[in-house]
């Protein structure tokens, strides 16, 4: 929900306030008092959340969190059983039995076949036929296999080995005794669980409800997953993502779809979610400004209302925590790696409870990070990390998108944490990473540098053929430091040397071997319909008429780019309008023109046709890889290797664009 600038509607009504009035948070609270304080009112003492646990057959329970401990009504196996197909005899009587000398016993008249009780004791000097799960008879205390017997006569059979007391005999209770418990409280049942019900007996077991939890994204410039984006619009990631934390959380999640920015609608779907469901997870539309309106909702929506509005917290500073007569009710911050990452902090915990989960597992691996990691002075921020093996040890890399970007939780392997009073993590310490995943796989194959969408081409072969490979797009500087502190395999680099006017070669440090990459051709892009760059045949024509008009407005890239160098020798001195937008990567020009922002801009060949921009040639880059020549060896490197000269892969470079070198 986009809160700033805020509508009419939401213009407080008199007093002369000016519609940029801000509804500032009232109290940051830390993490810990937030989450204390939300817990508290929830299953504090008086408090009624701890939920009901219904009874449900063993079908039914599947997948369901135990109410209650379960404990063995009786023993298992309820009597003392045979193992094998045999003799059910007394092993005193078999002591001195051998090949030469078998022991001869009288065999009783009967034969226990499973499921039926015997009726005869076994005395001294004699045995009784019985099957593999036969009750072992009174007077018994060993069986022999029928293997090791021989019928000496009638009424009579040999033995001609001895039997140690107990052998072949399962007790009654060895499997469980009665009265012991056999599952916990919160145990998940699964079909070994449900195995050990039906063992024991039991039909049927309390199990906790699974939650039914409301979940409801908010904001007028949202559209669903499948649809196509309007003007302006973003697709709604928080829905669904926050539907399936949820599942994966013990609850039932039910989403409502994208609400827009109207109060009463909103309040109106706010009410009738919390009718029928356990919980609300609402999210965007909690941050500073008037016209934000979930969390003016949630005051009304029953008491105690608010507990926690702004928590000391990055990712999630505008989190908002709201008990409404018993139901949790949450609004997460819009920012997807916020809401997602705020719900798992702070909401999962709680939906677990409820839900009868045991907390969950945490799993933690110390590392070092590679840069200085700045952070907000008073928030306790989370850093999300990928991590990756150097000889020292584990390396945790920031994923470095930020709060507003989808993949930086999604892609990460964990988080670090860095102290409210800390302003940064110097390069090189130590920290302890809290996993994402229950298993942490480390890669094969570790190539961090710049991106281009060529690797992928190199890359997604090695992948299907079974290797674990991490690519982490750090810029070229970025990848040749990490190549020079040996944390990757390959850093994939194109900067160009003014001096030797060459790319990549005059970069290299010692211990690093130049392997050669593709060549991208770099040019002057535009809309094809701009009639200022109608006809024109070479780029240097279109850059003279992109100057003689003062309203044609370029998009420029960020110093250090290879591309940045192109478009300085370009203008010269000139400094058109745009020349201070300066966007990272090849994909934001090219966007920046298809949109109308600019008018102009240089990116490679590849992203200019796949956007449908006209494109004059200006020159060849060089994207090429830095190889750590002491890992020259590994089997991942040799195959990264060999899948460059794989003609399949250079054909398939050469379809997306590029001149595999
Ligand atoms: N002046 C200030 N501005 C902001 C502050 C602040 O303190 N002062 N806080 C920032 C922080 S921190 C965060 S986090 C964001 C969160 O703001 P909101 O919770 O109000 O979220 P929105 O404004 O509605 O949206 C922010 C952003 O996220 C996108 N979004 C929203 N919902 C979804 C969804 N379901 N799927 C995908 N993307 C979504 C939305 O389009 C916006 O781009 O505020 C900062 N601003
Ligand atoms: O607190 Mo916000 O959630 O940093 O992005």
């Amino acid at each position: 929900m986009s809160s700033f600038p805020p509508k009419s509607r939401d213009l407080p009504p008199q007093g002369g306030a000016s519609g940029l009035e801000q509804n500032q948070f009232l109290t940051i609270l830390s993490r810990e008092e937030a989450l204390a304080r939300f817990e508290t009112a929830l299953f504090g003492p008086g408090q009624t959340s701890d939920r009901g646990s219904q009874s449900r057959s063993l079908a039914e329970a599947l997948g369901m969190p135990l109410a209650g401990d379960v404990l063995a009504p009786g023993d298992v196996p309820p009597f003392d059983r045979s193992n094998v197909d045999g003799f059910a005899l007394r092993a005193a009587d078999t002591a001195t039995a051998s090949e030469d000398r078998p022991a001869v016993l009288a065999l009783n008249g009967e034969t226990i076949a499973c499921g039926t009780a015997p009726t005869l004791a076994v005395a001294r000097g004699t045995a009784t036929p019985i099957a593999t799960g036969g009750v072992v008879p009174r007077g018994a205390d060993a069986v022999i296999m029928v293997e090791h017997s021989s019928v000496a006569d009638d009424g009579v059979i040999a033995f001609r080995r001895a039997a140690t007391a107990g052998q072949f005999i399962a007790y009654a209770g060895s499997d469980m005794a009665g009265g012991d418990v056999l599952l916990r409280a919160g145990t998940l049942l699964g079909a070994r669980e449900i195995g050990i019900l039906a063992g024991a007996g039991i039909a049927e077991v309390r199990v906790t409800a699974k939650p039914r939890v409301a979940v409801l994204s908010t904001g007028d410039e949202l559209v669903q997953p499948g649809e196509p984006l309007r003007p302006a619009s973003v697709h709604d990631a928080n829905g669904a993502i926050i539907a399936a934390a949820v599942t994966e959380n013990g609850g039932i999640a039910r989403f409502l779809g994208a609400f827009p920015d109207d109060e009463a609608v909103l309040e109106a779907a706010m009410r009738a979610a919390l009718i029928d469901h356990d919980m609300l997870i609402l999210s965007g539309g909690t941050s500073k400004g008037a016209g934000d309106v979930s969390h003016r909702i949630v005051s009304r929506l029953g008491a105690p209302g608010i507990i926690a509005h702004g928590v000391a917290l990055k990712p999630g500073k505008p989190l908002c925590l709201a008990v409404c007569d018993g139901k949790p009710v949450v609004i997460l911050p819009g920012f997807p790696t916020s809401a997602i990452f705020t719900f798992h902090d702070m909401v999962a915990p709680v939906l677990r409870r409820m839900a009868g989960l045991p907390p969950r597992a945490e799993n933690t691996v110390e590392a070092s990070v590679p840069v200085r990691i700045p952070s907000e002075l008073g928030r306790t921020e989370f850093v999300m990390v990928s991590l990756v093996e150097a000889a020292s040890g584990l390396v945790a890399y920031p994923t470095g998108k930020g709060s507003g970007a989808i993949t930086s939780f999604a892609t990460a392997d964990g988080f670090l944490r860095i102290e409210a009073l800390a302003d940064h993590l110097p390069a090189g310490s130590r920290t302890t990473v809290q996993l994402l995943t229950p298993q942490l796989r480390l890669p094969d194959l570790v190539v961090i540098g710049s991106h281009c969408t060529g690797l992928d081409r190199v890359l997604t072969p090695l992948v299907r053929a079974g290797l674990g490979v991490r690519s982490l797009a750090v810029g070229s500087l970025g990848g040749l430091a990490a190549a020079r502190r040996g944390e990757c395999d390959l850093a994939p680099i194109h900067l160009f040397d003014a001096q030797t006017e060459t790319y990549n070669t005059p970069f290299l440090a010692p211990g690093l071997e130049l392997v050669p990459g593709w060549r991208r051709l770099q040019g002057f892009v535009f809309r094809r319909d701009d009639p200022r760059f109608a006809g024109l045949g070479a780029a240097a024509e279109a850059v003279e008429a992109a100057l003689a008009d003062p309203d044609c407005l370029m998009v420029n890239r960020n110093q250090g780019a290879g591309t940045r160098i192109l478009i300085d020798a370009l203008l010269g001195a000139a400094r058109p309008g745009g020349y201070w937008n300066q966007p990272r990567s090849h994909h934001a020009v090219a966007a920046a023109v298809v949109q109308g922002r600019a008018d102009w801009g240089v990116t490679i060949r590849p992203v200019a046709e796949a956007k449908g921009l006209g494109f004059l040639p200006l020159a060849e880059e060089h994207y090429d890889f830095a190889l750590v020549a002491a890992r020259r060896d590994r089997p991942a490197v040799i195959a990264f290797l060999a899948a460059l000269q794989d003609p399949a892969v250079r054909q398939s470079l050469e379809e997306a664009g590029f001149t595999p070198a």
